[in-house]
């Protein structure tokens, strides 16, 4: 079989489970369907598809290690050894691939440490001291099991208190939530004439995601136990309009909700007012910034400021950014910027630098460095396009498979890629009840559970997601930055950053979904060798990560026999070296590219998967464009990491087309992408979820395998969201206008 480069020649396409009278039947099987489909097999290319031809390889050193056997295919005579679960598996015969050849070298890390600021999470100060109501005092030890406050807690809730306006900074996972609820609840349980369910909102809580809005909805409905008449209410999308009025007119006081709903009913509703309004809460507040939402939060203070002038404002997030800052201008009223620092930045004055009285809020370094949690460790290891896929699985059975009880969430850049991973993985790394499924591992796991989430999801079935790895001991959730922010998933163990988040603002939240609390973590980010220096991007933001060879990940494949190839069948307890470590990796592709191109539906699949992954690597921001540019991915590398055997040509084509149309027409590209841009928020997991033609996986009607499970839908680009965006908002007697020109996504 010939393949997309001269890389892919050595293929190897001898690899089979199935008996060879069977695999013959598959051969001709294949041939015929070739002969009578308009899609030819794949041919020798010369011209390599690229954007760049790629970067000097390291082909000296495999030539050496692969002297004499890259080109020889193991025997194909049938054999049969145990593999660990103990049955008799017919060894995959396997022909070295071409998976180690042509990459580019791995660039050594100089990286210099830096001091990452660091946050104490707990104090000895009790909830007791803060002249609380007993009953929610009990409910916060009984209920909630907490006695001690976190230092967020010991800084905010006093203030707040007071009646104080407040910008809160505090790592991830310190107890921001509680911070600001326990004065919401404390406040309205004290008001003197009681309140009533239908006089409506006296609170109003935004924060950027459906999950998130339902999880700060259950941390304030524990809360209010011991204050029934004060109800509590969310508004997230994805439930149908008319049964979110109805709950709107019987009456909700505490309110929570994402931007785009709450607009939608402001707009269409009347039975949403705010003339009670005591409390506004931004939570994540630079996220609901960053996400286009800047029309939403202006529509939002125009109908809140109409009806009620006097309330508290608080704006919380672990990162707060530039745009944070300009609506802290506009949204805060001699606000109290709280930062939790480490004590080294305390040493001199350490109750003034604890609560500093500042206005405007933090700038400059504050805002470039972010506190990251002291028990969670960072990690990145460098990975050649070609191996990508195959790193990321060994990574997950390394830690899910051959380890007890890890918990892990990995994040990738759009919709269709989790799509396809989620797929991909269901069908070759896990074991079927029947027979195994082309292109399926022989001993696949039956430990290994993947769960995934993402906007274009029903969101029914996100909620089902949430909540089952919420409560789940293990497990892999593949996941878009929908599961970013905010999201509490107790005992994460693992975060892996499949591809690289757009700012160092992600980087931190993504990796906040573990160490929580005082717990510890570990996370992973994956780079490829052009994409090396982002770990120098992060330094600058003193962010320290150390440095996970490839090959110690793809060592795991050592531990389970399914993926030996023939040759090491015969050989008892041969010391593991690098050579076995590639076959074995050149197994586990081969099953990849064998279920991708099982069908021809499958291979579009993949490559529309593909062209996803290059759309949102087209929208990193500016300013690392110079580490991630779309002319520095080698094609064919990266389609193996779908595993394709070949680089699509019409994928290259029309990208081609486009950046030509573009020269010739930037300007009609700007505004087509800005108009795509926000088609995109649209649809993303941001929105309200009333617009027309939004599309979603719906699990009921998706195509299914001729096995029954449901096939991938038509996947459409998602690119991820919010990159580099600027905003700008002005005060005006009419209110407060947005200017349009000034947030442009860049
Ligand atoms: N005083 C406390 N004692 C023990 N556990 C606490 C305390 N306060 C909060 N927690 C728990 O800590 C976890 C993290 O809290 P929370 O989600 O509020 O963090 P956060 O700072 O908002 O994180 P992020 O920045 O990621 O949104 C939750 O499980 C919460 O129940």
């Amino acid at each position: 079989m010939a393949a997309a480069d001269g890389s892919l020649l050595d293929n190897p396409r001898t690899f089979s489970r199935r008996l060879p009278a069977q695999a013959s039947r598959q051969a001709k099987a294949t041939k015929r369907k070739y002969q009578a489909s308009s899609e030819a097999p794949p041919v020798k290319r010369r011209n390599e598809t690229s954007f760049l031809p790629a970067k000097k390889t390291g082909v000296k050193e495999t030539q050496r290690t692969f002297k004499g056997n890259a080109q020889k295919a193991f025997s194909a005579k049938k054999h049969s050894v145990s593999t660990n679960d103990g049955n008799q598996e017919e060894r995959p015969c396997v022909k070295t691939s071409s998976l180690f050849k042509n990459n580019p070298d791995i660039p050594e890390l100089h990286r210099s440490v830096v001091k990452q600021v660091q946050e104490k999470v707990f104090t000895s100060a009790a909830f007791h001291e803060l002249g609380l109501h007993p009953h929610l005092i009990s409910t916060i030890n009984t209920v909630l099991k907490m006695s001690s406050m976190t230092s967020v807690q010991k800084q905010s809730i006093p203030v707040l208190l007071e009646g104080r306006d407040a910008l809160v900074r505090s790592q991830t996972g310190s107890g921001k939530t509680l911070a600001y609820c326990i004065p919401v609840v404390q406040s309205l349980q004290a008001m003197k004439s009681k309140i009533q369910r239908r006089d409506g909102p006296y609170v109003l809580v935004l924060v950027p995601t459906r999950e998130l809005a339902l999880q700060s909805f259950d941390t304030v409905q524990k809360l209010l136990k011991p204050f029934t008449w004060i109800v509590p209410g969310v508004l997230m999308g994805g439930e149908k309009r008319k049964s979110e009025k109805a709950r709107l007119r019987k009456g909700i006081n505490i309110l929570i909700s994402t931007p785009g709903r709450l607009v939608d009913h402001i707009k269409s509703t009347k039975n949403i007012h705010f003339s009670r309004l005591r409390w506004l809460v931004f939570d994540e507040a630079d996220r609901i910034l960053d996400l286009g939402f800047e029309k939403d939060i202006t529509v939002i203070l125009n109908a809140v400021n109409a009806e009620c002038q006097k309330r508290q404002n608080v704006l919380l997030s672990a990162t707060l950014t530039e745009g944070v800052t300009r609506l802290a201008d506009i949204s805060l009223h001699d606000p109290v910027s709280i930062s939790v620092l480490d004590e080294s930045h305390d040493q001199l004055n350490p109750k003034d630098k604890v609560v500093q009285e500042v206005c405007p809020p933090p700038a400059g370094d504050e805002l470039d460095s972010f506190a990251i949690p002291e028990s969670l460790e960072q990690h990145v290891t460098v990975v050649p396009s070609k191996l990508r896929l195959v790193c990321l699985a060994a990574f997950i059975l390394q830690k899910c498979k051959f380890e007890k009880d890890q918990k892990m969430v990995v994040f990738f850049s759009s919709c269709e890629l989790v799509e396809f991973h989620y797929s991909l993985f269901l069908q070759t790394l896990l074991s079927s009840s029947g027979a195994p499924a082309s292109g399926q591992l022989p001993s696949a796991s039956t430990r290994l559970k993947f769960l995934r989430l993402h906007g274009n999801m029903e969101q029914e079935e996100r909620t089902a997601v949430f909540q089952e790895f919420s409560h789940s001991r293990r497990g892999v959730l593949l996941c878009t930055d929908v599961a970013a922010r905010g999201l509490d998933l107790p005992q994460v163990t693992w975060i892996v950053q499949y591809n690289a988040p757009s700012s160092p603002a992600e980087y931190i939240h993504r990796i906040g979904r573990t160490a929580r609390i005082g717990c510890h973590g570990s996370s992973l980010l994956i780079l490829a060798p052009s994409e090396a220096e982002y770990v120098n991007s992060l330094a600058s933001h003193k962010i320290n990560v150390s440095e996970i060879k490839m090959e110690d990940i793809l060592c795991v494949l050592t531990r389970d026999d399914c993926f030996k190839g023939k040759r090491w069948g015969a050989q008892k307890s041969r010391a593991v070296g690098p050579q076995e470590i590639r076959e074995r990796a050149t197994v586990l592709q081969t099953v990849f590219e064998d279920y991708v191109h099982s069908s021809e539906r499958r291979v579009s699949w993949a490559k529309k998967a593909l062209q996803s992954f290059i759309r949102a690597y087209a929208t990193y921001p500016r300013e690392l464009k110079h580490i991630f540019h779309v002319r520095s991915l080698h094609l064919g590398h990266v389609a193996k990491s779908f595993g394709l055997r070949d680089a699509p040509r019409n994928l290259s084509a029309l990208t081609r087309k486009k950046r030509k149309a573009n020269l010739k027409r930037p300007g009609l590209h700007k505004k087509t992408q800005s108009k795509h841009s926000l088609a995109e928020i649209l649809r993303s997991e941001y929105s309200s979820g009333m617009e027309p033609g939004v599309t979603k996986v719906r699990q009921q009607n998706a195509p299914r395998e001729p096995g029954g499970r449901p096939l991938p839908p038509p996947l459409q680009p998602t690119p991820c969201f919010g990159r580099g965006k600027t905003l700008k908002w002005r005060k005006t007697q009419k209110g407060l206008l947005w200017d349009s020109k000034t947030s442009q996504k860049v």
